[in-house]
């Protein structure tokens, strides 16, 4: 089902070539963090290209509910005027993060350590993934939780009212979990301490320092030792949101596989810790191309360009690559189809607890569609068929996951016949502009 309403089934089909330029919206990972910063700063942060989808949407009306005034002014350009480090009022009704892990995880961490109560829900999705990676440090920092079995959502936190810093060592690879710590930390005395063993994605690091927090990294033999200064008083800032690089990878991958495309996707993020999918691509022997690399807000930036690649071979993906492409597995795994030969995708069993068990998802459905696959807890291998050679004619269960609504759609467009989905409605959570960008460079989808 779509977020709040009736699923909505789409199909789409192979037709002429991808050509023209897709322009995909701003950064999920940092629409968020703009919006929870936002909150937590003195002052006014302004936000242009904000992503306006239903995930980052549920994150700033949490923060009005706690006490920040949230503007939109429309054209992607927003404000936050926020109550401060430890300034959130207690929220008077249920927060209600949808879809979104990213939303609910962060909201809980900012909030952990301020004397307030808050009940937190989200869809069938959310209430199904797990929260105990985030209450069991918090619960360090003094926070009770309060969920139902298995640590699901709904869940009620109540803040700790004389936190402790920490010194934690996230178990698994997850941006969220660090993050959730990193913004508890922010109202603990003294200083908060989060060692990750593998690098993930350092968008809150990077904004910490933005506004104003002392935030320390050493690389050590333990991993990333990231230090935060508790008690700052955050700053304003004025955020330009870079485009997702997550949601480029649908007309990226799209232009590669649907015959004698040619696809310019421009103004791409390239941080390292989420650009995994482009070198894998470029592995496979894909005709991808970095264009214009520039600096943009410190960060490599490139327009991509994707031309239809019909000799992509199957490769190892490094699992030491799979944190800088954890969102992408999906997508990775339509373009493995159109490939010749086995793609190999080990150490991704963190895709089991996403919006879906991807792996099943995009198993189930790539065989819906004749292609083999084998899997096991922390391994996906999907059989290339090779450019043109793959079947389609499938129908497949998005189960309130937009990147496999996205990845099948991207299928459809290579496959020999039509891909199916049953619900396209979460595709409106990360890239609600998906449907008609697509069709902009010549794709066929039509709902039913
Ligand atoms: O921190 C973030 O913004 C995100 C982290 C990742 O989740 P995990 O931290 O659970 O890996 C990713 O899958 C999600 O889409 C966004
Ligand atoms: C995993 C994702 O998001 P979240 O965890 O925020 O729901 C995603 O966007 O692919």
């Amino acid at each position: 089902m779509s977020a709040h309403g009736e699923p909505i089934p789409m199909t789409s089909a192979k037709g002429g070539p991808l050509t023209g330029e897709a322009h995909v919206p701003g950064d999920k990972s940092i629409s968020h963090r703009s919006l929870i910063l936002g909150a937590m700063a003195v002052g006014e942060t302004r936000v242009s290209g904000l992503l306006e989808g239903q995930d980052v949407l549920d994150t700033g009306r949490a923060m009005q509910a706690f006490g920040a005034e949230v503007v939109n002014h429309g054209g992607g350009n927003w404000s936050v005027h926020g109550v401060g480090v430890g300034g959130f009022a207690e929220p008077s009704q249920v927060i209600d993060c949808g879809n979104s892990g990213t939303g609910v995880r962060l909201i809980m961490g900012a909030m952990a350590t301020s004397p307030i109560t808050a009940t937190f829900t989200g869809d069938a999705s959310l209430n199904g993934r797990p929260m105990g990676r985030v209450t069991d440090p918090l619960a360090l920092f003094g926070t009770q939780s309060y969920g139902r079995k298995g640590g699901r959502l709904p869940m009620t936190l109540v803040g700790a009212k004389s936190p402790v810093p920490v010194r934690y060592t996230v178990p698994m690879p997850s941006a969220q979990v660090k993050s959730a710590v990193l913004l508890a930390g922010l109202n603990a005395p003294g200083d908060t301490v989060v060692i990750e063993k593998e690098a993930t994605r350092d968008h809150s690091e990077r904004m910490l320092a933005g506004f104003g927090a002392t935030v320390t990294l050493d690389e050590t033999r333990e991993g990333r030792v990231i230090t935060l200064s508790g008690q700052p008083e955050l700053k304003p800032q004025t955020i330009t949101v870079p485009r997702d690089p997550s949601s480029a990878a649908f007309p990226v991958c799209a232009g590669l596989v649907a015959e004698g495309s040619d696809v310019l996707v421009p103004g791409i993020g390239l941080n390292p810790t989420r650009a995994g999918l482009f070198t894998t691509l470029q592995e496979m022997g894909a005709d991808l191309t970095f264009e214009n690399m520039r600096e943009e807000g410190g960060e490599p930036v490139a327009d991509l360009r994707a031309r239809f690649s019909d000799t992509m071979k199957g490769i190892e993906v490094p699992p030491e690559r799979a944190a800088s492409m954890i969102d992408e597995y999906p997508v990775l795994s339509v373009v493995a189809a159109c490939a010749t030969g086995k793609t190999v995708m080990r150490g991704v069993k963190e895709l089991r607890v996403k919006e879906s068990d991807r792996i099943d998802a995009m198993a189930r459905g790539l065989e819906a569609c004749g292609v083999t696959v084998e899997e096991d807890e922390d391994t996906f291998i999907v059989h290339g068929m090779g450019a043109g050679g793959v079947p389609g004619g499938g129908t497949c269960a998005t189960h309130l996951d937009h990147r496999i609504a996205m990845s099948f759609m991207v299928l459809g467009f290579a496959a020999q016949r039509p891909v199916r989905i049953d619900d396209g409605g979460p595709i409106a959570t990360s890239f609600p502009i998906f449907e008609d960008l697509m069709r902009g460079l010549g794709a066929h989808i039509s709902r039913d």
